[in-house]
């Protein structure tokens, strides 16, 4: 008997997610992304149906352990019966599970990383960046390609925020590589990833091309 998930996702699925999930958050944490409880973050446990590991609501991000999270399906509600703790799930669990949904992410991370937040602040229609070979890490070009990073309003209605994150990125998308980030004014940013490696890498590398935007700001407009 599967002592987690009696339909099918092996305990050793849901240990080694809620293992990644801590230890990404406990990172994360250090860097000073999710202070206090702020942050959360998902992996995808399967796709068809969706469900995703997601971290719990409310909790200290830099001190979870392998168990502090649960299985949501496609609309970030819960899954009885399929494993994880018996926390509220993430209250950004729907926009996870929608970025999943429309991007094939294998994990996404949020975190209130302050240049985010600043960056939203001065460009809300999107922050431009080209010319920098950290862009290369998002999958577009050093050189000669502008990459706009989306900005969407704040909500607390996750359904307005899955749709205001849909409809700039699927025309963005449409026949261009994608930019696996979406800031999130006044509040932080998502970016996701095939795994949470990836997931984390492309947060690291916005957050240092934003910072950047951000004190090269006074030279741009001059
Ligand atoms: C200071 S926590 C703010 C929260 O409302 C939210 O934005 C957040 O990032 C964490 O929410 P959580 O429900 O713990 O996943
Ligand atoms: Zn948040």
């Amino acid at each position: 008997m599967n002592q987690f998930s009696p339909q099918g996702i092996t305990d050793e699925t849901l240990v080694a997610a809620g293992t990644a999930l801590a230890a990404e958050a406990a990172r994360f944490a250090g860097l000073g992304w999710m202070r206090g409880t702020s942050g959360n973050l998902s992996v995808t446990l399967e796709r068809d149906p969706l469900l995703l590991a997601v971290t719990g609501s409310g909790l200290d991000k830099g001190e979870l352990t392998a168990a502090d999270f649960v299985v949501v399906d496609r609309d970030g509600e819960r899954v009885e019966g399929r494993g994880g703790s018996g926390h509220r799930p993430s209250a950004e669990a729907g926009l996870h599970a929608r970025i999943a949904r429309i991007t094939g992410a294998g994990a996404v991370v949020h975190v209130h990383a302050l240049p985010a937040v600043v960056a939203a602040h001065h460009w809300p229609d999107g922050v431009v960046l080209r010319d920098l070979e950290m862009l290369k890490g998002l999958g577009h070009l050093a050189h000669d390609e502008t990459v706009v990073i989306p900005v969407v309003q704040n909500s607390q209605d996750m359904t307005e925020l899955g749709d205001a994150f849909e409809s700039r990125y699927l025309p963005a998308t449409a026949d261009v590589a994608e930019v696996p980030v979406v800031l999130v004014a006044k509040h932080g940013m998502y970016a996701w990833g095939a795994d949470l490696k990836q997931a984390r890498w492309h947060a690291e590398l916005i957050e240092w091309m934003l910072r950047f935007a951000i004190e090269t700001r006074e030279l741009e407009t001059r």
